[in-house]
């Protein structure tokens, strides 16, 4: 997804635009965390300064929120605040090549829902001369959508306190697929697992809510094993003929990895940090769910804050 988006550079006060690496993370409040964000890029050994497009995640709006807004927020939103139309009017639309509407004053991008902001450099550097500190009225919020990055290799090879996710059933079973493979490398965590499905709820009786996850902290205490942490997504209830449907497992998907993000934010708040976060193509193989449509939900899921903004997608072919 190429956006073309201008930042401020702090130390000398100057409109410049970052080339970003298409597989850099980004923090989850994009824009109204921009020092996160230069504190991201100044730790990449290859950034650049450089008038460019930009590679960035969807960025949507979400409902007006009435509440005090730093100087540095007011001035990032007014760069999305229409400035000939009233307050809450989000129907403005201009295209990356449209001119301004007069030479001195530059409509600016009002956004919808869905839609993506796309701006030409002139746009921008005019924006840039015209922050308002006189914002008063609610913005929207400017929010980010999960990042999916793509890796071919093994997933298991991953750093000391990487997250890996896969799909789960309610059951108690890692009996084929990854999760087979889950079992053999991490069998503490699979008895969690298995205890969590068995013992903690009960299949016939009191089974695992589907659309919930389990974060599992590391828990192999053998010498050399990996020390990870080991995601559990109970997108379906069963497995096997008795898998749930593919809406339902969507349905689930997208809440189970909700559950994940705030459990990680809740683990990090604790004090235990979870390094990267990894995945296999969930739900496409047993499951039985082409991988586009787990896609369409994982990047639209907006990422809320303190929540990791993206997530490396693993698979070996
Ligand atoms: N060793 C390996 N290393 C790396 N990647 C591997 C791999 N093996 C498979 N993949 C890939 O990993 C993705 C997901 O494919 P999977 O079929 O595993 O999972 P799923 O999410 O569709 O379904 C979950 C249910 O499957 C299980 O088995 P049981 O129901 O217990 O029998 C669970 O318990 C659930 O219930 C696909 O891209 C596979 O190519």
């Amino acid at each position: 997804m190429i956006r073309k988006v201008c930042l401020e550079k702090d130390l000398h006060r100057e409109m410049r635009y970052w080339l970003l690496p298409r597989d850099l993370p980004l923090p989850p409040a994009f824009f109204a965390g921009r020092s996160c964000l230069l504190h991201s890029i100044n730790s990449n050994p290859q950034r650049t300064w450089s008038p460019v497009t930009l590679h960035l995640p969807r960025i949507h709006t979400k409902t007006p929120r009435p509440r005090s807004m730093s100087m540095e927020q007011k001035s990032i939103k007014s760069f999305f605040k229409p400035r000939d139309a009233p307050p809450g009017n989000t129907s403005h639309k201009r295209t990356a090549t449209s001119p301004p509407t007069t030479s001195k004053e530059p409509a600016a991008k009002t956004l919808k829902s869905t839609e993506p902001i796309e701006a030409t450099l002139s746009d921008m550097k005019a924006q840039s001369t015209a922050v308002s500190t006189q914002d008063e009225h609610p913005q929207p919020a400017i929010t980010t959508t999960l990042h999916l990055k793509y890796h071919k290799g093994d997933i298991f090879a991953a750093p000391q306190h990487s997250l890996l996710i896969h799909a789960c059933n309610t059951q108690g079973s890692w009996g084929s697929g990854i999760a087979a493979a889950f079992r053999a490398r991490y069998p503490a965590a699979f008895k969690i697992y298995r205890d969590y499905c068995t013992k903690t709820h009960k299949p016939t009786t009191n089974p695992v809510p589907t659309g919930t996850c389990l974060l599992i902290p590391p828990s192999e205490t053998s010498n050399g094993k990996p020390k990870h942490w080991i995601g559990c997504l109970f997108t379906s209830a069963k497995y096997g003929k008795a898998k749930d449907s593919q809406a339902v497992i969507l349905g689930n998907t997208g809440r189970s990895i909700k559950h994940l993000l705030a459990a990680v934010k809740e683990a990090e708040r604790d004090g235990r940090g979870v390094n990267e976060i990894r995945m296999c193509m969930i739900n496409s193989g047993k499951f039985g769910v082409p991988w586009e449509r787990t896609v369409e939900v994982l990047e639209s899921l907006t990422v809320e804050e303190g929540w990791k903004p993206a997530v490396d997608v693993w698979s070996v072919d």
